[in-house]
């Protein structure tokens, strides 16, 4: 649960450690004690003011910038004072205690993370997709990941929503003022076009559906497991992916032992890559448990690698191995993940490989670039010309539930008149699960999960 959302808070704003300018923020029912005591003089509002802010002796904590923003016109909705001073942490400390000190008679608290947006989302300045995007914003790992969030923070996504939201009301009221004329009902659904607004319905909604996955493609990205035998070459395939030296290389197998990842980006889209040791039988402890740890790798893959050395093709007993790993593969791997078959070291043999097969050499970055394609094909990306949002999983599931309610609605729709109330239902059901979107309900363990998970001082 999260504390109660009336009384006031502070927190340091800006990231921990040392920068240029830090920011303590301040919101409430009213500031104005904390005004009065730390900058000791009216402020204009929503006017920077530079002036000493003074400790409770007197003595200055630092000079800097004041801005009172008077409720309703802040970020939270309600009455905020920022002081932004210098970046230090020690300086910023000092503030935030004295803004306590001075707030001390009204309660003054530190904030929980995500309040100050939980604040904003309570008093109606973002839904909850906007606040969530917030925070998207602040983790994206790529441009394309932070121009989406920007997208769903200026309420893109939310519009979206909400024209679902409005063509499904228009036909709810359509259902339910037919079921009070039980006479004429099909007829009445029928000049209506009931069926129609529900095809478009379904269409709008998997578009919806189809640009929100791109979005929590964005966000999340996926994780590709490079696995094989020992000495393949997956070391240097996740450096040269990488492109650094992240991962030792040498000729002899069984080089690597620990999980190395890194996350490089395609297109935007972030790729988890994630290097293991070489899978074989072996006797050495030490390489036993980094194989371990490469099957707990694979386990959890989006998409493996499974990476070949070309120089080795037509060696029987290497193919034994491989045909061996392969078997193994399918035990471990869920049967939705892809696992794809790369030949490394293309540079040093001349063989071919099938269809569907990745050629490259990590030496030369001969085939990368394929296999860059291959690996956002297998994500699901595809390059959307129209602006993406970005999503959460969370946000797929209610969408995915609402594509459920239509389907059953389409059935009742052509059941005919015994269903017509089930079917008003499964629109309402659907209604409600578009609403979890945007917070247009309240479940307070749900926005307990959601701003929990926020940075201090957001
Ligand atoms: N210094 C500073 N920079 C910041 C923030 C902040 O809190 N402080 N923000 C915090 O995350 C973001 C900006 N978000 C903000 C959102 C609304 C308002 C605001 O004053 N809204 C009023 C007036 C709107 C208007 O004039 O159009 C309102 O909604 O009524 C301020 C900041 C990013 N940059
Ligand atoms: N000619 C050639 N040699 C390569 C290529 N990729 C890797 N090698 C060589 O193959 C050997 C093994 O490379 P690694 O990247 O360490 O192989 P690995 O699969 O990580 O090996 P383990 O960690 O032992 O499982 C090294 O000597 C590399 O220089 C390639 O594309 N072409
Ligand atoms: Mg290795």
């Amino acid at each position: 649960m999260l504390p109660r959302a009336s009384d006031p808070i502070a927190a340091i704003a800006t990231a921990p450690g040392r920068g240029a300018v830090g920011i303590v923020r301040v919101s409430g029912r009213s500031v104005q004690a904390v005004i009065d005591a730390v900058c000791g003089k009216a402020l204009r509002p929503r006017e920077a003011t530079y002036l000493p802010f003074r400790a409770a002796d007197g003595a200055p904590i630092d000079h800097g910038l004041a801005i009172h923003f008077p409720a309703p016109h802040s970020y939270t909705g309600e009455d905020v004072l920022e002081l932004q001073a210098h970046g230090g942490p020690v300086v910023l400390q000092l503030l935030l205690a004295r803004c306590l000190e001075a707030g001390r008679a009204m309660q003054l608290r530190v904030a929980e993370p995500g309040e100050f947006t939980q604040r904003a989302f309570l008093n109606d300045k973002l839904d909850l997709a906007q606040a969530e995007a917030v925070a998207d914003l602040i983790d994206a790992s790529t441009e394309a990941a932070a121009r989406s969030a920007s997208r769903s923070l200026a309420g893109e996504f939310s519009r979206e929503i909400g024209q679902l939201r409005d063509a499904l009301i228009h036909l709810r009221m359509l259902v339910e003022a037919t079921l009070d004329f039980p006479e004429e009902e099909i007829d009445f659904l029928r000049k209506a076009d009931a069926q129609g607004q529900l095809d478009r319905l379904q269409e709008m909604l998997a578009a919806v559906l189809r640009r929100a996955r791109q979005g929590a493609l964005l966000r999340e990205g996926i994780k590709v497991v490079i696995a094989g035998q020992p000495n393949a070459g997956k070391s240097s395939l996740l450096n040269a992916l990488a492109g650094a030296e992240l991962a030792i290389v040498t000729p002899i197998p069984g080089t690597t032992r620990d999980v190395v990842s890194q996350t490089i980006q395609i297109e935007g889209v972030p790729l988890h890559v994630v290097d293991t040791a070489g899978l074989r039988e072996s006797d050495d402890p030490v390489e036993k448990i980094g194989i371990e740890r490469a099957w707990a790798q694979i386990a959890g893959a989006d998409a493996v690698l499974f990476l070949h050395d070309l120089t080795r093709a037509g060696d029987a007993a290497y193919e034994d191995g491989d045909r061996q790993l392969l078997q193994q593969l399918a035990d471990h791997v869920p049967e939705a993940v892809p696992v794809l078959s790369v030949w490394n070291k293309a540079d040093a043999a001349t063989a071919s490989v099938q269809d569907g097969e990745v050629r490259l050499s990590a030496k030369t970055g001969d085939g990368l670039q394929a296999l860059r394609a291959r690996l956002l094909e297998l994500a699901g990306w595809q390059a959307a010309p129209e602006g993406v949002y970005i999503a959460r999983e969370r946000h797929l599931q209610a969408l995915r539930r609402v594509d459920g309610h239509l389907m059953e609605a389409v059935a009742h729709l052509h059941e005919g008149s015994l269903a017509l109330d089930l079917l008003a239902e499964e629109l309402r059901l659907a209604q409600n699960a578009l609403n979890e979107i945007t917070g247009a309900f309240d479940a307070d363990d749900l926005l307990g999960v959601i701003f929990s998970s926020f940075c201090i001082g957001k």
